[in-house]
């Protein structure tokens, strides 16, 4: 190991486990100082400049504090695109790539859809970039993620409509309009904040995580809803969830009349996307 890696190594051991300070510090060498990574497996002795070593010292400093390497980098990776993301909005999941996978799989004949509760845009975008002849509208109600989302869309040459909305509220008009409407509304519980890393729970917006203990389910009910209005006859709601309440969502979707309801397991075998047609 060179004097780097063991900086890097000795000054994050204690916060993360060993198979992520590894993951870490090849990252910071090669992606973020562009180091060139066999010099950094062979253990070759590496001479940072001034201006290397400060931003290494301002890498780990920051990752001390536990900030998600995607805030520190400013960008996280999604469907093959790099996303623009800051503390005002949510990372993009791994998972939620399947979610895209699976409406786009889906919907290749879809000409308008609609993502709601949006943050980055991945989805939306990401939507947009996979079924070109498409419209894709997408709401969010942070003024500080749609600053994001418009950014992105706009490095990523999308044309995604971002429109600043509130879900829950219902002063707006409503006419059936979309082919498709998919979310992955906030949806973790107060109760399961205990069980959360700390780079989730001190630097990620509460507003995109977190949903009542009484009330897991609000999001998707009110969707659920709107879906009744917003949806063209054939139309189709796709939902990212918690993978304790995949039963739940299915029997609320069957008690507001949809049909074919499917609960979708992800990669790791946990209940994951419920999807439903009008
Ligand atoms: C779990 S995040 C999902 C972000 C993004 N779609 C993704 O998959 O990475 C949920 C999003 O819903 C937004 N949100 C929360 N409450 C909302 C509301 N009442 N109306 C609209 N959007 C809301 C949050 O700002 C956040 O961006």
């Amino acid at each position: 190991m060179n004097r780097i890696t063991t900086y890097i190594r000795q000054s994050l051991q204690e916060i993360y486990p060993p198979e992520e300070v590894k993951a870490l510090s090849m990252l910071i060498c090669c992606d973020m100082l562009g180091l060139d990574a066999l010099d950094i497996y062979m253990g070759k002795d590496i001479i940072l400049s001034e201006c290397k070593q400060r931003e290494l010292e301002n890498i780990i400093f920051r990752l001390q504090k536990n900030e998600p390497i995607q805030y520190i980098r400013g960008f996280a990776e999604f469907d093959g695109r790099r996303f623009k993301v800051a503390p005002g909005v949510l990372i993009p999941r791994p998972e939620t790539v399947e979610l895209v996978e699976l409406v786009a799989r889906e919907n290749t004949d879809a000409c308008r859809l609609l993502d709601i509760g949006t943050g980055s845009g991945c989805i939306a975008i990401s939507l947009d970039k996979r079924l070109p002849d498409a419209k894709v509208e997408a709401w969010d109600i942070s003024e500080e993620a749609l600053a994001i989302a418009y950014t992105n869309n706009k490095e990523l040459k999308a044309e995604v409509m971002f429109l600043q909305r509130d879900v829950l509220s219902d002063d707006w008009e409503k006419t059936p309009s979309f082919d498709v409407i998919v979310s992955n509304p906030p949806y973790v519980t107060e109760a399961e904040k205990n069980g959360m890393d700390a780079n989730v729970l001190d630097w990620e917006p509460e507003l995109a995580l977190f949903v009542p203990d009484d009330d897991p389910l609000r999001f998707y009910r009110r969707i659920a809803d709107l879906g009744r209005e917003l949806l063209l006859p054939e139309g189709r709601l796709y939902f990212e969830i918690n993978q304790a309440y995949g039963r739940e969502t299915a029997h609320m979707l069957e008690m507001n009349q949809y049909r074919d309801v499917r609960v979708i397991k992800d990669i790791f075998g946990k209940d994951r996307i419920v999807t439903a047609n009008r």
